[in-house]
């Protein structure tokens, strides 16, 4: 474990990389719940911290600080510039066999011509990603803790020495504190947000998309919450994971902000040369009985509108991964999906990897998907800048990880909040098409922050 780490092999420098090397080493670690950890980096004070739940529950992603901060450049593609400094870093890995990847995990603003009007997403880059100094990983029953480090000095060891230290310190930290407190924040305010203007802008991109100028285009909107306390992310965490079983469960602290949420959608995961998809647009919300559940994904199914909405995404999805993987295939017909609180459509797409595509060609492809952005996109961006005129910051983004192998998942951050201190911004919005009614998308919003105002303890009732 005490490797010499002036003994490593040094790298070459180039122009483009300074004199780098990025170690990484790893430990197993017995009885740490990730959410426990996740409190132990702020008993350290550090506000660089990350949370990440897949849908499927097979693994848990927590960081804290940042080893490495990649951010975009202006006048560059900035997920090309995000790949392409990631992999300069993991050309100076130092790693053995028993340490795991590190992880890079981080997220893109939903678009980067956002208006640059003060809003409350002013502190987050069009993208944003850490290397955290702490990385926790359960998988496959195993609890991972690595400590990561880029220097670009050669004298490392006693850096190194102190971030064991501190690392003991967090693991020991999160097996002996008191776990988090489940009570429900205490809200003081909702407000909804221009709601007319909201009501006015699905109006008239119906009709614009009725005389033919797009074809689809999903609108959102958003609420602010006030608290009597500030909230901690935590307490959010602990919600979410417990409420959204079925859900990418994700957090992101950027200093005195935290963005979290529990999405059902998949943007795009690649393991072991295998690329997946999903395609979830169209909703209803479940059921008060089993049998009443049913027949509202029985009319989902069959809903004309919906299904549309569904398709666009489907046709979009498929068209990458025709142009990107060896092969592929999706289903002929959607799927209901239902997670705890909505009903959506959902076809899975799944292909084998191209020779040369990577995880953030797939995300830089895919993203705005119809679900999130619209039909033909370029358009649909337009009249979401024109007609909702609201900073979505990293709402309805990309948000994941990936590591030096080129492994990774991205979801998308929907049924998301904003949370600072005692205040908190909460987002949802729908596809529309010609046959939309605004008060039936006004009614969709309401199911959609439901998984956010059960987190933070709002009235579901819309
Ligand atoms: C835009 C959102 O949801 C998208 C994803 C699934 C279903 C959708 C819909 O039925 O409108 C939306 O396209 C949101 O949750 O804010
Ligand atoms: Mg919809």
């Amino acid at each position: 474990m005490n490797r010499k780490l002036t003994d490593l092999p040094s790298r070459e420098t180039t122009a483009a990389m300074p004199h780098v090397r990025f170690f990484t080493e790893t430990i197993e670690a017995g009885g740490i719940s990730p959410l426990s950890f996740f409190e132990a980096g702020a008993l350290i004070n550090d506000s660089h911290r990350f949370y990440w739940e897949n849908a499927s529950k097979t693994m848990t992603l927590v960081g804290i600080g940042h080893a490495l901060t990649l951010t975009d450049e202006a006048g560059t593609d900035r997920f090309d510039a995000i790949e392409t400094k990631w992999k300069h870093y993991c050309d100076a890995l130092i790693k053995e066999d028993k340490d795991m990847d590190p992880v890079l995990f981080g997220g893109f603003s939903f678009d980067e011509k956002r208006s640059s009007r003060p809003s409350e997403w002013e502190k987050f880059p069009n993208a944003l990603f850490a290397v955290p100094t702490f990385q926790l990983k359960i998988e496959n029953g195993k609890t991972l803790v690595a400590i990561n480090f880029v220097s670009e000095e050669s004298e490392t060891v006693l850096q190194f020495e102190a971030l064991r230290k501190q690392r003991d310190q967090l693991i020991h930290m999160a097996q002996v504190q008191e776990s988090v407190s489940t009570e429900k924040p205490a809200l003081v305010s909702t407000k909804e947000l221009r709601k007319d203007h909201y009501l006015k802008a699905v109006k008239q991109i119906t009709e614009k998309i009725q005389k033919g100028e797009a074809e689809k285009v999903v609108i959102a909107r958003k609420l602010a919450l006030k608290f009597e306390h500030p909230i901690r992310p935590v307490a959010a965490l602990q919600s979410v994971s417990n409420e959204q079983r079925d859900s990418y469960n994700f957090g992101m602290e950027n200093g005195t902000q935290f963005f979290f949420g529990a999405t059902p959608e998949r943007l795009i995961e690649i393991k072991d040369g295998q690329a997946f998809s999903a395609c979830v647009a169209g909703s209803i919300k479940r059921g008060s009985s089993a049998d009443e559940d049913q027949q509202f994904g029985n009319e989902l199914l069959e809903d004309k509108k919906n299904r549309e909405e569904h398709q666009y995404v489907v046709d979009m999805i498929t068209g990458v991964f025709d142009s990107l993987c060896a092969s592929f295939t999706a289903a002929t017909r959607p799927k209901l999906m239902k997670v705890r609180d909505i009903q959506h459509l959902h076809t899975p797409v799944q292909g084998r990897l191209g020779d040369e595509s990577g995880i953030f060609q797939f995300v830089k492809a895919l993203h705005p998907t119809p679900a999130l952005g619209g039909v033909p996109t370029p358009v649909a961006m337009e009249l979401i800048r024109q007609e909702e005129d609201l900073d979505r910051g990293y709402y309805a983004a990309p948000i994941g990880w990936t590591d030096a192998s080129g492994n990774g998942e991205f979801a998308v951050a929907i049924r998301s909040a904003l949370l600072e201190q005692k205040n908190a911004w909460l987002y949802a919005g729908g596809g529309i098409v010609a046959d939309s009614v605004p008060t039936q998308e006004y009614d969709e919003t309401w199911v959609k922050f439901r998984p956010m105002l059960r987190a933070l303890g709002g009235s579901l009732n819309g």
